[in-house]
């Protein structure tokens, strides 16, 4: 194995290999035998999905692409989180221009992620809430640990769950269940995600956990590429036009709900909570 580390102010691809001083918002680990690649992110303590972490994301999922990756690990370098979820620290108080072109980042990104057509599988070593948990739900396959919690919990924060995070989630458990779960905002511990399907396997631990990601992946990869790819995108297309179609409409959707004073009032008093724990 060697490790392509993926460095933020880096373009090319040659310097794409040299490791670099700066922060590495994305750690690249590609096999060199089976070609599989490891993207964990790196953006201590909790992989809070800011403008920074969704960019040097969307640039790798461009990369895997480019280098017809055979498949890819999405994890997390954190100990007790996988992703805490949308930065809310971009969210509160912003500039128009700078929320605009958080959300915009964050459309790019999951278009990319949802749509790869080499497998992905979710090795969630940690908590995954909303945002984490839209991740984790755009691979094809999750792997959890035990005793951590996942789901989409906008509505405890008193915000919404944009349309698509929502199909995301029916797609995965049903109409029933995600209607309920996306009303209550329920986050779910990592066994009752297995139960309702929302995870596909647990593990008991890290060790295990990537083991089984690349069982997943082993498997997959011994389908015919093309088929396994026209299939996939074939079941997310309606679920993948609705945004693209529709992204200035997203956009103006968030722009509208994030500088209503009530909105940024929870927002505020969600961070303050945070800092006190
Ligand atoms: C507004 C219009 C519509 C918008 C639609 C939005 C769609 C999606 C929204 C989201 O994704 S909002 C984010 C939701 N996320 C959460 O509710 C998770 C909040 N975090 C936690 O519950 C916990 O941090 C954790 C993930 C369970 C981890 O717990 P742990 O004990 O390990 O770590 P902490 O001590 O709580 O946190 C460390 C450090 O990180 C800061 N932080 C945590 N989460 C976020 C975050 N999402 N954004 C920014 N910063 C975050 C936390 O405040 C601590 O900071 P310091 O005290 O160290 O400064």
């Amino acid at each position: 194995m060697f490790v392509l580390r993926q460095c933020l102010t880096l373009g090319t691809k040659s310097s794409i290999r040299n490791f670099s001083a700066t922060t590495n918002l994305v750690n690249l680990t590609i096999n060199e035998d089976t070609g599989v690649a490891i993207m964990e992110l790196n953006k201590p303590p909790v992989n809070s999905l800011n403008y920074e972490l969704l960019e040097a994301m969307h640039r790798t999922l461009v990369k895997l692409e480019n280098e017809k990756c055979p498949g890819m690990i999405l994890t997390s370098s954190s100990r007790s989180t996988f992703s805490a979820g949308l930065d809310l620290l971009e969210m509160y108080k912003p500039t128009v221009d700078k929320a605009r072109r958080f959300w915009s980042m964050l459309q790019n990104t999951w278009i990319k992620l949802y749509s790869t057509p080499y497998p992905t599988v979710a090795a969630i070593n940690g908590h995954s809430p909303a945002g984490g948990c839209l991740l984790a739900m755009s691979c094809e396959h999750r792997i959890m640990v035990p005793d951590k919690m996942i789901g989409l919990n906008e509505t405890q924060l008193g915000i919404v769950a944009p349309q698509w995070f929502q199909d995301c989630m029916r797609n995965i458990i049903g109409e029933r269940q995600a209607e309920k779960a996306l009303i209550a905002g329920r986050m779910f511990t990592s066994e009752e995600a297995l139960k309702i399907g929302l995870v596909d396997e647990l593990a008991t631990d890290k060790e295990d956990l990537m083991q089984k990601a690349h069982d997943f992946l082993d498997e997959q990869m011994g389908l015919p590429p093309l088929a396994r790819s026209v299939v996939k995108v074939g079941f997310r297309k309606d679920t993948l036009s609705k945004l693209i179609n529709g992204r200035e409409a997203d956009i103006k959707m968030f722009l509208d709900n994030v500088f209503q004073p009530k909105v940024q009032e929870s927002l505020e008093n969600y961070i303050q909570m945070l800092k006190k724990k």
